[in-house]
């Protein structure tokens, strides 16, 4: 590799320590899942993580003793450091690789996304890499790819496949709790099939101030969503009360498979998940999610919560930049979110633990594309192209 010269600032092996102060920068407990348990279809923990998915929507997921989870935890280190290479290239560069045809793959910029009401810009970038495009040959691909990225096609390749096949594993887990046809979940989700899953690379500049805000990656979930335990739902924000009119009646599922480094994720404390997309934050609301090494993080998006009528929790989030002396570090992340493919019409599952839709919830049944780009521009996306 001709890159032994070049200093990169993702330096995992520097990083001190998470804050070890719970007044000034509190944590949540998130239940830990065992892969290899759950790869061999242990019971108990089955029963762990449907529980972690109804309450929390957020596990640790500890990935020792897997092939998958083995390269998903080496795999990381190495997409991050593709990842320094790629936002290190000049921006004119990055600028090409802008997204186009209502998809999310590519670049975008810091700034292009509104992280409130008042439209305050975020400060992280991100490319989104598609796995369908790495995974089939370059003649096949259906965009055009920095050859940086180019070079490291087998390694997204085989992280993509290897994060796929865990988010799948998952799912199969939730559906036979909610009494659902696990081929009929797989089906929706094959990895040869066209779909918005990607690989995302960010990068979240180092805190320029004490005082807060500063956005990297502005609070987000899901349209629609709400939290069971809260009763009676709270009211739809409005991007999300644009969006259930316009959009489905049900939902397919997502499940995002998250590698970090430093802290800087947050979400919302149990008793505030009411507020809606894009609303001012609230200070004091939201614990922080500490990394852990040999764990991927794991949560549902807005679609799990759809697809299965509201049984299942996706947590709000966002990202900060990292506490304490951290916080002096850029901040890394690798994403990885498998979602239906793209012509999945977008329904409520049918399953013993699925409550029906009632009379009159129903909607005009968008596929899965559309339904993605509605959800990113409902969340303030000023980047993507029509
Ligand atoms: O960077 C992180 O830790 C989380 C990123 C995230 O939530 C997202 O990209 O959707
Ligand atoms: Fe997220």
């Amino acid at each position: 590799m001709p890159h032994k010269e070049e200093t990169l600032d993702f330096t995992p092996d520097k990083y001190p320590p998470f804050p070890n102060d719970n007044a000034e920068f509190p944590v949540v407990q998130l239940q830990t899942l065992s892969l290899k348990k759950l790869e061999a279809n242990d019971e108990t923990e089955k029963a762990r993580a449907f529980d972690a998915f109804k309450t929390r929507g957020f596990v640790y997921l500890e990935l020792a003793g897997t092939e998958n989870g083995g390269i998903i935890s080496q795999g990381a280190d190495e997409v991050a450091r593709a990842a320094a290479r790629t936002f290190a290239l000049p921006m004119e560069e990055k600028a090409l690789y802008k997204p186009v045809n209502r998809e999310l793959f590519g670049y975008k910029m810091v700034g292009a996304t509104n992280a409130d009401k008042a439209g305050t810009p975020d400060t992280a970038e991100f490319f989104n890499i598609s796995k369908n495009d790495m995974i089939v040959p370059d003649a096949q691909m259906a965009r055009k790819w920095p050859p940086l990225i180019l070079e490291h096609k087998p390694l997204f390749a085989s992280y993509s496949r290897a994060a796929h096949a865990t988010g799948l594993l998952i799912m199969d887990v939730l559906a036979d709790k909610l009494g659902v046809d696990r081929e009929d979940m797989r089906r929706r989700h094959r990895i040869g099939d066209l779909a918005g899953d990607h690989i995302r690379m960010t990068r979240g500049p180092p805190r320029k101030t004490v005082e807060m805000p500063e956005i990297q990656t502005p609070s987000h979930t899901d349209f629609g969503t709400y939290d069971h335990t809260t009763s009676p739902p709270p009211p739809l924000p409005s991007a999300s009360r644009i969006l259930r009119e316009s959009s489905a009646d049900g939902a397919a599922f997502r499940i995002t498979v998250l590698m970090n480094w430093l802290g800087g994720l947050q979400v919302w404390s149990q008793s505030s998940r009411a507020v809606g997309a894009l609303e001012p934050d609230v200070p004091g609301e939201w614990l922080w999610v500490a990394p852990r090494r040999g764990c991927a993080i794991v949560n549902l998006g807005d679609a799990a919560v759809k697809f299965t009528n509201g049984v299942l929790c996706s947590g709000r989030h966002r990202v900060i930049p990292s506490p304490g002396e951290q916080g002096q570090w850029p901040r890394y992340s690798v994403v990885y979110f498998v979602r239906p493919a793209d012509e999945t019409k977008m329904e409520v599952l049918k399953g013993a633990g699925v409550p029906a839709l009632e009379e009159g919830q129903g909607g005009e049944g968008v596929v899965a594309k559309e339904w993605i780009y509605r959800q990113a521009m409902g969340l303030g996306s000023k980047h993507l192209g029509q």
